[in-house]
């Protein structure tokens, strides 16, 4: 499948930028054979049944409908079914047979098992109907192509950062680098960088990325350079020319090689020549208060956060900035100049536009909750209104680029089809990352989640929004329900309280609902100035309904899921898009401790959507049921920790007891045991199958299970529990990323560990579980290996064997540098193991008869 979405991404990529499109043009029927995929062994073209009602006719269809096979389908669901009733068998027999050591454990243990049939359940059931949509690009270029580009539609595309160390500067230039020079048309979008920090250095970077973008970006349509982020392209091994113009490549590669060089070299100076700027501005102009300003090159003082923070200068406390760095370009092609001494690149077939840039930092107050990443998407939100109003919406971390230069096109193919994409609120791409170690250590790849889980919704009412590479339609952020449901157009009477106070927002929003609409250039004069700092302040919001039923939703640790579920709740769609080359990639944190913060946020996240006005349960017909079921598995997962937690731990009592039995007969239960969790895994299999990933994504996936469930979820519930008695929430805390990527040692955070108390809960389980089997060891020794005990202990063993296997990546993380040679880690635990063991004989052997004599001999 993917395969065919290359070849036709390709296929557009050799005529890039201007040229046109060499075949097909026009014929619907072709265009539509085109998009006829080839051979696949999982996937076969669903029934596109929908289309002579909505008038299809007259409009191609953008993307086609993509099934699983009924040989992989049809058993997936009948194993689905059996295991369905393996487990209900089981809960009867557990109940008709009540023998047990201990009837608190019992009953413990049947609640367990209650949670884990119920949550398995809400897991299972959305993923009956796997549904995948592949983009037409073709289809979208037949429609909108090169000289009708004019018709696609404008889209504003935001990008956050906070801080120029944690989020190293280097990838944001990189990925504002990559959407100046992506291939849309070049008049059809605009870029803003929100900066939290406030700080001169990013707003700084931007005036260097756009000087360096005149070369950088005709240099890419020239030779169709991929990927379009400078530090990317550059680091390929290779770099495969798709351009028409080689002859001319290696030298101008060459140059550009060098320039970037350069460029990133003044962007890695730029705090320290800020530094020396102001501090000679502020000797020449001391007034001898004391303060120390931060200056910027045209010698005024920055508004925003000074080097040296002081009043109205800090973190926290700044006025709001909004620059356009790059104005909305004209809407004709500017060719460039051919070459010459001066200039050494032959641009003169090349249009050398760069689309409009903004830098914007928010007004920060104290005494303000700032909302973090919500509440700067939102300022964005308002501020973009007024200098783009874009009918669509791209939103990017600020260390995700675009990868494919194509990627803006697909999602136009989901919005712009005649069937649905009017209800379409958002295009969601799976994330994909740089930089993982190879063995993706802490399943940082995800791959289960996004290609089996986010898949398979889409074939409900969608995948969920999750933060970063999404395009949204502007309406939807705005809380304006689905046409399907929406008497008229758009009412916007009476709306102002919900808005905010400002009419020019509320003006813009009729324009926002069009979406062929283009972008038209404003001029910021004094009159918008104002506009657009009453927009950025933080009074605005107050009273309005921002952050609840307008745009990103406040109050909640994970801002992405719950947006998501408040379209969805109104009735809108949402669609699955991947493409190969992946359309964006990103970068994962590989430290352990620094994953299960990332996991933190979003289990806590999580749990508090389910306490919250956005419970799955309070919404109202509109959500698909099966949807609702997938959002009640979203939002109550980490609770599943309780059980996982206790059953882990519970070997604990075989240290102690000769034998303890949750359940008797023991060999039937754990036969129970063992058939319910093999048919889950065959289950999974089938997963791997359809969602195209590997085994190890999937053995992976596992494993960060068992390492979420035990150390962190009982983090995220134990806050869950006091935000509901104390009412305050958990804290947003960034993701810190590697600095180290940049540098030679590539992966040395995941061999750093910072100690943590989040990290002991799964330290217990791993001491438990090692003592058990070394316990089970020294009790087969005890009493000899072929008696029933030692069977029974065998059985138990394999439980604590398999925790330890999952705990496995756990494990090595918790060694930091000696992590790298997995056989210490052997000889230890062996020794670890033998030792239990030996205790263990030592201490329950029956003494010798002689011995005993001897003893009571001695005592005598
Ligand atoms: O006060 C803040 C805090 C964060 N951010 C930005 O938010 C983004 C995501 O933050 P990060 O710490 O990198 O979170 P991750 O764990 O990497 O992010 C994932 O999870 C988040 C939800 O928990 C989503 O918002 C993200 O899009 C998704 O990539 C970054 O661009 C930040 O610059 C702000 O703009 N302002
Ligand atoms: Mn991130």
């Amino acid at each position: 499948m993917a395969a065919a979405v290359t070849r036709r991404v390709n296929a557009l990529r050799v005529e890039a930028p201007a040229a046109d499109v060499e075949s097909g043009r026009g014929a619907p029927e072709e265009a539509a054979k085109r998009a006829v995929d080839a051979k696949d062994d999982v996937w076969v073209a669903a029934d596109e049944g929908d289309t002579a009602s909505t008038g299809g006719a007259s409009r191609p269809l953008l993307f086609r409908t993509m099934k699983v096979k009924g040989s992989i389908l049809h058993p997936y669901r009948f194993l689905i079914f059996m295991r369905l009733i393996a487990v209900v068998a089981f809960f009867a027999w557990r109940v008709k047979h009540r023998n047990h050591d201990g009837m608190w454990l019992w009953a413990t243990s049947m609640v367990a098992d209650t949670w884990f049939g119920f949550s398995w359940i809400l897991n299972q059931l959305p993923k009956l109907n796997p549904i995948k949509r592949v983009p037409d690009l073709a289809a979208l270029a037949d429609q909108y192509g090169s000289s009708g580009e004019a018709n696609l539609p404008g889209i504003d595309i935001f990008v956050t950062t906070v801080d120029p160390v944690d989020e190293p500067i280097l990838y944001t230039v990189n990925t504002i680098l990559s959407i100046l020079a992506t291939d849309y048309p070049v008049d059809k979008y605009a870029c803003y960088l929100s900066d939290d920090g406030g700080t001169l250095v990013h707003y700084e970077a931007m005036v260097e990325v756009a000087s360096f973008a005149a070369l950088w970006v005709p240099f890419c349509r020239k030779h169709c350079v991929e990927p379009r982020s400078p530090e990317n392209y550059f680091a390929m091994k290779t770099q495969p020319y798709a351009g028409s113009m080689a002859g001319e490549f290696m030298r101008d590669h060459r140059r550009v090689r060098r320039e970037y060089d350069d460029f990133k070299d003044r962007i890695d100076s730029l705090s320290s020549t800020i530094r020396q700027r102001s501090d000679a501005y502020n000797s020449s102009s001391n007034k001898g208060d004391g303060v120390r300003a931060t200056w910027m090159a045209d010698g005024t003082q920055w508004p925003g956060t000074w080097i040296e923070q002081s009043e109205n200068h800090r973190r926290g406390q700044h006025a709001g900035i909004v620059q356009v760095i790059l104005n909305h370009p004209s809407c004709k092609p500017q060719l460039g100049s051919p070459a010459s001494t001066e200039n050494p690149f032959d641009f003169s077939n090349i249009d050398t536009r760069l689309p409009m840039l903004v830098y914007i930092a928010r007004e920060k107050r104290p005494g303000y909750n700032h909302q973090k990443k919500a509440g700067a998407m939102n300022v964005m939100l308002r501020v973009s209104a007024l200098l783009s109003n874009a009918p669509f919406v791209v939103n990017f971390d600020c260390d995700h680029y675009i990868n494919n230069s194509q990627a803006l096109r697909a999602p136009m193919c989901f919005m712009l089809d005649p069937r649905d994409g009017q209800n379409t609120a958002f295009v969601q791409f799976p994330q994909r990352f740089d930089d993982v170690d190879p063995t993706d250590r802490y399943a940082n790849h995800n791959r289960v989640f996004f290609d089996g889980t986010m898949l398979s919704l889409n074939g409900l009412q969608g995948p969920s929004y999750l933060g970063t590479g999404t395009m949204f339609r502007r309406v939807a952020l705005y809380g304006m329900e689905p046409p399907r449901y929406r008497a008229e157009n758009i009412k916007l009477v009476g709306k102002a309280d919900e808005f905010g106070t400002s009419t020019s927002l509320v003006n813009s929003m009729p324009d926002a609902a069009i979406q062929e609409r283009s972008i038209t250039p404003v001029l910021v004069d004094e009159g918008l100035g104002n506009d657009l700092a009453a927009l950025m302040t933080c009074a605005y919001e107050d009273g309005s309904s921002w952050g609840r039923d307008v745009g990103w939703v406040y109050n909640i640790a994970t801002e992405d899921v719950v947006t998501g579920f408040r379209m969805h709740r109104q009735g809108w769609r949402s669609m699955y898009c991947s493409m190969e080359p992946a359309a964006f990639r990103g970068t994962a944190p590989i430290n352990l401790t620094e994953r299960l913060y990332q996991v933190l946020r979003w289990s806590g996240g999580s749990l508090e959507m389910f306490f919250s006005h956005s419970n799955a349960l309070l919404a109202g017909r509109r959500l698909h049921p099966l949807q609702r079921v997938a959002y009640l598995n979203m939002s109550t997962y980490p609770i599943v920790t309780v059980f996982i937690l206790a059953y882990n731990l519970f070997p604990v009592l075989w240290l102690f007891s000769e034998q303890f039995y949750i359940q008797r007969p023991f060999g039937t239960y754990i036969m129970y045991l063992v058939a319910v969790i093999a048919m889950m895994h065959v289950i999974g299999m089938f997963e791997v199958k359809w969602a195209g990933i590997t085994l190890l994504d999937w053995c992976r996936n596992e494993q960060f299970y068992m390492i979420g469930a035990t150390g962190v979820y009982p983090t995220a519930v134990l806050y869950m529990a006091l935000k509901l008695v104390t009412g305050k929430g958990i804290y947003f805390r960034l993701t810190s990323k590697q600095t180290e990527a940049c540098s030679n040692d590539k992966f040395a955070d995941l061999y750093t560990v910072r100690w943590v108390p989040l990290l002991i809960p799964t330290v217990a389980v791993l001491v438990v579980n090692v003592a058990a089997v070394g316990a089970a060891i020294g009790k087969a020794a005890t009493w000899g290996l072929f008696t029933e005990q030692a069977h029974h202990v065998v059985l138990g063993m394999v439980f604590n064997v398999w925790i330890l296997v999952l705990l496995y990546p756990f494990a090595l993380g918790i060694m930091g540098q000696w992590g790298k040679r997995p056989v210490i880690l052997f000889v230890m635990l062996v020794m670890a193991i033998g030792a239990v063991g030996i205790v263990y004989f030592t201490l329950h052997a029956p003494y010798p008869a002689e011995w005993s004599e001897v003893a009571a001999s001695l005592g005598r």
